[in-house]
C-alpha cells in the first residue's frame, strides 16, 4: 500500500514541529504539506528544518485547498478558527481530519459534526493510551462511588498553553459525568475565585495550573467524607500526543466517513 500522504497544519508550532519529525520517523506515512497562518513570518520555510532535521522540501503555506488537492490527511493542531476553517475543506477533498486542537466551543463542534457525513474526523483532546485509558477508568470509578465523594479535576500545562480547562480535562469531565449519568455543563464548577460559597452537591470542579514547560498533567481526585482516591497522568514529552495523531490518521485512512474518537482508534470503545 503507498504511503498516507499526510498535511500538517500548524507545522511552525511546537505539536507541528513535533509531528514532523514524528512522520519521518513512521513506516507508511510521508508528509505533504505544512500549513500555517496567513501572514505568518515561518511561511516559505522548509518544515523539515524547522523541525530539527536535514530539509525534506516541504515548505509552509497558507494554502490549505492546493496542498490538500494530493493528500490523504491533515494532522491540526492549531487553534479553533483555523481548525473550523480547514473543516470544511478536509470534507471537500474527502479526506482524513486528526484535530488535536482544543479551545473548541460547542458552536465549533457543532460545525465539525455537520461535516461528519463527507469527513472522516478523528478529534480528541488528547491523543495518549494513557490518558485514553485513564478516562475508561475514571467513568469506572464515577459509577462506583456515590456522590458523598466529590470530584475535582486538577491540570497543569507549560506557560504558553492559551486555553482553559484543558481539553484533556473537560474529556475527564466528560467521563465522569457518564459515569455519574449527569450532563457535564449543569454540573461544572470552574474558575472558583473571591467569596463562592459552599461546593454544590454533585458539581465535577475543574482548576488550572500554568507554568514551566510541563507537557501535560491530569488528576481526577474523588474526595470522599474520609477518604481520597486520585486517578493521574503525566506526559514527559509531547511526542507521545504525536505519535497518537499518527496512529490515528493511519487508522482513520480508507473508514467510512464520520466522526470517531481516541478510544475508537484505540480499541477502547464500549
Ligand atoms: N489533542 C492532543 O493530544 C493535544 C492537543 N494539543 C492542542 O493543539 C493545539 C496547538 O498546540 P501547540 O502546538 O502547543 O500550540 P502552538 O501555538 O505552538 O501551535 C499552533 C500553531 O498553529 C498556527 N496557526 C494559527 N492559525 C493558523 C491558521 N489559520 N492556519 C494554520 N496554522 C495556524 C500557529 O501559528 P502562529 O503562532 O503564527 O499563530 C502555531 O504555529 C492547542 O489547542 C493544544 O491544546 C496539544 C498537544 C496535544
Ligand atoms: O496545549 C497542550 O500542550 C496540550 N493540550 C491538550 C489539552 O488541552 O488537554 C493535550 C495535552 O494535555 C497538551
Amino acid at each position: 500500500m503507498a504511503d498516507m500522504r499526510l498535511i500538517v497544519a500548524g507545522a511552525g508550532g511546537r505539536m507541528g514541529r513535533t509531528l514532523t519529525r514524528i512522520i519521518s520517523e513512521t513506516p507508511g506515512a510521508v508528509l505533504v504539506g505544512a500549513l500555517e497562518a496567513p501572514g505568518s513570518e515561518l511561511l516559505g520555510k522548509d518544515a523539515g528544518v524547522l523541525a530539527g532535521l536535514p530539509a525534506n522540501g516541504v515548505v509552509l503555506s497558507a494554502d490549505l485547498w492546493s496542498m490538500s488537492a494530493n493528500a490523504d490527511g491533515i494532522l491540526d493542531f492549531t487553534v479553533p478558527a483555523a481548525t473550523i476553517a480547514n473543516v470544511a475543506i478536509a470534507a471537500e477533498r474527502g479526506i482524513v481530519h486528526v484535530i488535536g486542537t482544543t479551545g473548541l466551543s460547542p458552536s465549533d463542534d457543532a460545525v465539525i459534526r455537520s461535516v461528519t457525513n463527507r469527513a472522516i474526523v478523528v478529534k480528541s483532546g488528547n491523543m495518549s493510551l494513557g490518558v485514553n485509558l485513564l478516562a475508561a477508568l475514571v467513568k469506572r470509578v464515577a459509577q462506583s462511588l456515590d456522590q458523598s465523594f466529590d470530584i475535582e479535576i486538577l491540570e497543569l500545562h507549560h506557560k504558553s498553553k492559551i486555553d482553559a480547562p484543558s481539553g484533556t480535562a473537560l474529556m475527564l469531565g466528560e467521563a465522569a459525568a457518564a459515569g455519574r449519568k449527569i450532563v457535564l455543563e449543569q454540573h461544572s464548577a470552574r474558575g472558583r475565585d473571591g467569596l463562592t460559597g459552599a461546593r454544590r452537591a454533585g458539581d465535577i470542579g475543574f482548576a488550572s495550573l500554568r507554568g514551566g514547560t510541563a507537557a501535560g498533567d491530569h488528576s481526577v481526585i474523588f474526595a470522599g467524607p474520609s477518604e481520597r482516591l486520585t486517578l493521574s497522568h503525566h506526559a514527559e514529552d509531547r511526542a507521545l500526543f504525536a505519535q497518537g495523531a499518527l496512529k490515528a490518521a493511519l487508522w482513520a485512512h480508507g473508514k467510512k466517513p464520520g466522526m470517531y474518537s481516541m478510544a475508537d482508534v484505540l480499541g477502547l470503545s464500549e
